[in-house]
């Protein structure tokens, strides 16, 4: 029996098809008791619960001073690089960049949709945003640039790293380059659920911010769940996760290939080929534990425990319609289209935080330099959510100007409305105590 999975949709109860479904992160009820005093020690002890928390689940002794990476380490970071990563974090950030210019909005639009009626929506950007770059089971620079270069694009006057502490108790230095290349100067040791809390709260050394975005680890999805009150935690981005749709106009070993890329993330991660044809799964099931050669031990393991249990393999529909309906329930946050018809195939796809077209389409560009954000939703919120964007870093309000004879024309209708409604001082402002008002007063200026 091959290693990897088959889940074969056609032998499957109804059930057993809803627990395929299944994330690894549904259910946090668990961490979530556990980050509870996690969280009160942050709020009660500030910075020194912080270096407490270091020490404990980083291993790493920090103090009050080393808890904010220093300017010189920030400015010095690209001399700790070789050339090619520093090249390859210079093209994501302008990709990046270009992306997130160019998905900007107007920032103000009006439009006379009744005569004397100016109505639109003005964005602004949001404040503070602490940008969250996990680093437990590997370390993930380009997440900082997916979270902060959106952030500085919007425009968010105060843009701050939050991340865990290394073995040499510091940032990673392509983290701490990224962020000299992209202006943030910020960058604060703390990582789990005490990054959470901390700038949920604020501590001495690290602010209070108002919204936290970026991927992480359960301890930070259970603190930003309980937080929320406190801060606004963003979309939750937890274990990666893929689906790879697949027919036979494509090889096996491509299938296979983009099968492990987000397997090797951790035991909790889910990736899954999607496929109709049974000869091409088991050829893809037959071409992955060569992949696993190649990939050391460390992140083999990991893909291994995937895809060969309840969160990863193949799964054999018994039609192309079957494939496209799991497909949508399962609402992936990665999701590749290998065959030479993706283009005919993209409308059967309704739900996915990221869809990638053919066989070119590679998700690891993706997930490197190509643009888009790759903080995508993950646990099966792409069938509501989108991947992190501008749109994360602001906010709407709706703008409006009414002319004289725009006031009179619609006043009886909401003096109506407010008497029905049982509101009187709604109503009085739209009766003639205002029409005396403004005949006492010098007339209004506007456009
Ligand atoms: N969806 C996305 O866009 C996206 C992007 C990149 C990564 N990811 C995912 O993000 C996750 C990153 O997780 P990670 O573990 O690598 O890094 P992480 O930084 O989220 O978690 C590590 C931190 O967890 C805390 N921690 C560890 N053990 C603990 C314990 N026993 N009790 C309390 N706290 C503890 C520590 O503070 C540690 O610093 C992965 O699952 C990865 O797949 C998702
Ligand atoms: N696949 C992750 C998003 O789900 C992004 C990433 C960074 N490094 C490796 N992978
Ligand atoms: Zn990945």
């Amino acid at each position: 029996m091959s290693p990897v999975a088959i889940h074969d949709l056609a032998k499957m109860s109804a059930s057993a098809r809803t627990e395929l479904l299944e994330r690894t992160e549904a259910d946090l009820a668990d961490t979530i008791k556990k980050v509870e005093p996690i969280i009160a020690a942050v709020r009660e002890r500030g910075d020194i619960a912080l270096i407490d928390l270091a020490a404990r689940f980083d291993g790493v002794v920090l103090d009050r001073e080393s808890l904010r990476i220093s300017s010189d380490q920030i400015a010095n970071a690209e001399k700790e690089l070789d050339p090619e990563i520093v090249n390859a974090i210079r093209l994501s950030v302008q990709q990046v960049t270009r992306f997130h210019l160019a998905q900007m909005p107007e920032m103000l639009w009006l439009s006379e949709q009744t005569e004397g009626a100016l109505i639109g929506d003005r964005w602004t950007s949001i404040d503070s945003v602490a940008c969250y770059v996990p680093r437990g089971k590997g370390f993930f620079p380009s997440s900082a640039i997916m979270t902060a270069v959106p952030a500085k694009v919007a425009g968010v006057g105060r843009v701050v790293i939050v991340t865990p502490p290394g073995p040499d108790g510091s940032a990673d230095a392509a983290t701490r380059f990224i962020a000299s290349l992209i202006g943030v100067d910020e960058i604060y040791l703390c990582g789990g659920a005490q990054a959470v809390a901390a700038v949920a709260f604020g501590t001495e050394t690290v602010p209070k911010c108002a919204k936290m975005v970026g991927p992480g680890s359960p301890w930070v999805s259970a603190a930003r769940q309980l937080l929320s009150n406190r801060i606004d935690p963003g979309s939750p981005a937890g274990p990666s996760e893929l689906l790879v749709y697949a027919d036979n106009s494509v090889p096996a070993a491509l299938a296979a290939l983009e099968l492990t890329v987000e397997s090797e993330h951790g035991p909790d991660s889910s990736a899954f080929v999607v496929t109709a044809d049974r000869a091409l799964a088991e050829a893809i099931a037959a071409a992955v534990p060569e992949l696993w050669s190649t990939m050391g031990a460390y992140r083999a393991d990991f893909s291994r425990t995937v895809l060969g249990g309840q969160n990863g393999g193949i799964v054999l529909a018994p039609s192309i319609e079957a494939a496209f309906d799991f497909i949508n329930d399962y609402a992936a946050e990665h999701l590749a289209v290998l065959s030479t018809s993706a283009f005919e195939l993209l409308p059967r796809i309704r739900n996915a935080g990221e869809i990638l077209i053919g066989p070119h389409s590679a998700i690891s560009i993706a997930n490197f330099v190509l643009g888009p954000s790759h903080v995508l939703p993950t646990g099966g919120r792409a069938n509501t959510a989108s991947p992190l964007s501008v749109f994360d870093f602001m906010k709407r309000s709706s703008i409006a100007y009414l002319s004289q004879a725009a006031y009179h024309r619609l006043a009886p209708a909401a003096r109506i409305f407010a008497g029905y409604e049982g509101f009187a001082a709604h109503a009085n402002s739209v009766s003639e105590v205002r029409d005396r008002i403004l005949s006492n007063s010098s007339p209004s200026t506007g456009p």
